[in-house]
């Protein structure tokens, strides 16, 4: 299978830097912000069923083929949440409002029962109605930090301490994190998949 272009079914503008920057030239990641502003609801009770049903919405609106990243944050005291939910945990209030959610969420636990993944799923489709989507899966093992720390990524980045660089992903630059994180790990396998090594 080749692609010159995709769209990407996000409209979540640190998954589209992110995901562009590990396909590199070969591959032209459009938004599907391009051709639409409608977000599809994400019914489903999976990351896969997620990206998915947003990877054949982007592809039917698009009429390109589409890749699609569903991914969040599972944190081990919460029984794996916020999960699928992570982009919605503070009922939609954004980014800062997550993370005090999940600081508060996980106040006086200590250090060695606040582990955590992220974890990512990628889909591409070659149409809307494909029926074998390319799924892949990454995670990336950490632990919640008691405050934020750091500058760069997005979403829950400050609050998740990556053990193999002892620093948080937020402090991380954009290259080191796109050689260690879940969404990394994903693509890795998507670029074999696809031959693009
Ligand atoms: O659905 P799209 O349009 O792609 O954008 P979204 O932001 O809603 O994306 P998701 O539904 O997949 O929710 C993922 C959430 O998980 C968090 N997340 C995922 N990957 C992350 C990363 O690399 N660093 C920090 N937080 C991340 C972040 O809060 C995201 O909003
Ligand atoms: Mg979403």
């Amino acid at each position: 299978m080749t692609f010159t272009q995709l769209v990407l079914a996000s409209h979540n503008a640190g998954k589209l830097k992110e995901l562009q920057a590990m396909l590199g030239d070969s591959v032209h990641l459009r938004s599907i912000g391009e051709f639409s502003s409608v977000e599809p609801e994400e019914t489903g009770l999976s990351f896969v069923e997620n990206a998915i049903l947003k990877a054949r919405n982007a592809s039917r609106i698009s009429g390109l083929p589409a890749l699609a990243d569903d991914s969040g944050l599972a944190v081990d005291f919460l029984g794996g949440a916020p999960g699928i939910y992570s982009a919605r945990y503070a009922d939609g209030q954004g980014d800062a409002a997550n993370n005090a959610k999940l600081l508060d969420a996980l106040k006086d636990v200590p250090e060695a029962e606040r582990g955590a993944q992220f974890v990512c799923v990628l889909a591409l489709v070659r149409h809307a109605e494909d029926p074998l989507p390319i799924l892949c899966e990454g995670l990336w093992h950490g632990r919640i930090l008691t405050a934020a720390s750091g500058e760069h990524g997005f979403g829950y980045d400050p609050l998740f301490w990556v053990p193999e660089r002892n620093c948080s992903s937020a402090e991380l630059d954009p290259i080191q994190k796109n050689q260690l994180s879940h969404r990394a790990r994903a693509m890795a396998i998507l670029r074999q998949r696809l031959s693009l090594q």
